[in-house]
């Protein structure tokens, strides 16, 4: 038996910030949507008990540090699973990225694994499992758009936004999660983005009002870190991308545009920036 899925990439339209928990995580509020950019894992049933991870990628790790490895051995412990399976990961997702590329291949793992073993665990379940593998797995198992709380676990599904065009670029640099958290000083955020108007916005299908609405609070650091990723916002900007913005922790940034002409523009003109850019739609 054999069974494939799709783990798309996600991106933040709104990341704030409310305070730093006991427990080391910080209280976010997040909207969240899935771009047309994703990666492929083939999963097929192996009779001896074992995990086997291979990518065409030369640059993840293939042992226990994947979290679609780690997703595996998370589902066949706690449900007894005596049977082994082999993963190919065709990544397409640039790593490192502010994109979810893992957390997404390790929710797919599970999608698929669920449905290889025949193990009918409830999608509030699945979500639960994955979790416990990171903060941005439970949104890639559901997809869609969600506003996220909690460490970013807990969601509330909301409408697609309108469709548009999502320009992306990572320039070559590889961000840590945990390093722009740990440097993020909550209580001294200045700024904090208007979650509830992007929200609105969507729920109007206002396009011009979700642009002008979108705001990360990450920002602070990671262009501070990095002001490449400064200089592409702004780049990004002036070739007329309606709506620009760090996804995650970065330091992907990505453009909002209504036309494929002006998708195009930014796209033909970003390849001259970075070697990662993408021209996607809205997984709506
Ligand atoms: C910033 C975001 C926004 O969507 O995405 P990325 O930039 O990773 O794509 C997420 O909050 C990332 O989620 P994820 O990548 O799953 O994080 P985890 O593995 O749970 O945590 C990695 C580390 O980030 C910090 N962390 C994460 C989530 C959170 N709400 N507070 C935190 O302080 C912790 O230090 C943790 O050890
Ligand atoms: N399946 C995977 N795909 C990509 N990266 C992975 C995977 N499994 C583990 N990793 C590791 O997770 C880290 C974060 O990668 P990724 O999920 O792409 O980042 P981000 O959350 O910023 O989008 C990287 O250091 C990478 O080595």
């Amino acid at each position: 038996m054999k069974v494939m899925e799709k783990a798309p990439a996600k991106i933040n339209l709104s990341l704030d910030v409310l305070y730093k928990r006991e427990d080391g995580f910080h209280e976010v509020e997040m909207v969240m949507t899935m771009v047309d950019l994703a990666d492929r894992l083939e999963m097929q049933e192996l009779s001896r008990d074992t995990i086997i991870i291979s990518s065409q990628a030369g640059y993840i790790p293939l042992d226990e540090k994947n979290l679609a490895f780690q997703a595996a051995r998370l589902i066949k412990d706690r449900y007894h699973v005596r049977k082994g399976v082999y993963i190919h990961l065709d990544k397409k997702i640039p790593v490192a990225a502010g994109l979810a590329g893992g957390s997404s291949d390790a929710a797919a793992a599970l999608r698929g694994l669920n449905r290889l073993w025949n193990l009918n665990i409830p999608l509030e379940e699945l979500k639960a499992l994955g979790a416990e593998l990171g903060s941005d797995v439970p949104f890639c198992i559901q997809g869609g758009t969600a506003l996220a709380t909690g460490r970013g676990e807990k969601l509330t599904p909301i409408t697609s936004p309108p469709q548009c065009w999502v320009v992306l670029a990572k320039p070559p640099l590889n961000v840590s999660t945990a390093d722009v958290y740990g440097r993020l000083k909550a209580s001294e955020i200045r700024r904090h983005p208007d979650t509830k108007s992007v929200i609105e916005a969507i729920g109007t299908q206002d396009f011009n009002r979700l642009c002008g609405s979108l705001g990360n609070v990450l920002e602070d650091v990671t262009l501070q870190l990095y002001p490449e990723v400064r200089q592409l916002k702004e780049c990004m900007q002036r070739m007329g991308a309606e709506g620009v913005l760090m996804s995650g922790s970065g330091p992907t940034v990505f453009g909002l545009v209504a036309k494929e002409t002006k998708a195009e523009k930014l796209y033909n003109g970003l390849r001259g920036f970075c070697k990662d850019v993408y021209a996607v739609r809205l997984l709506t």
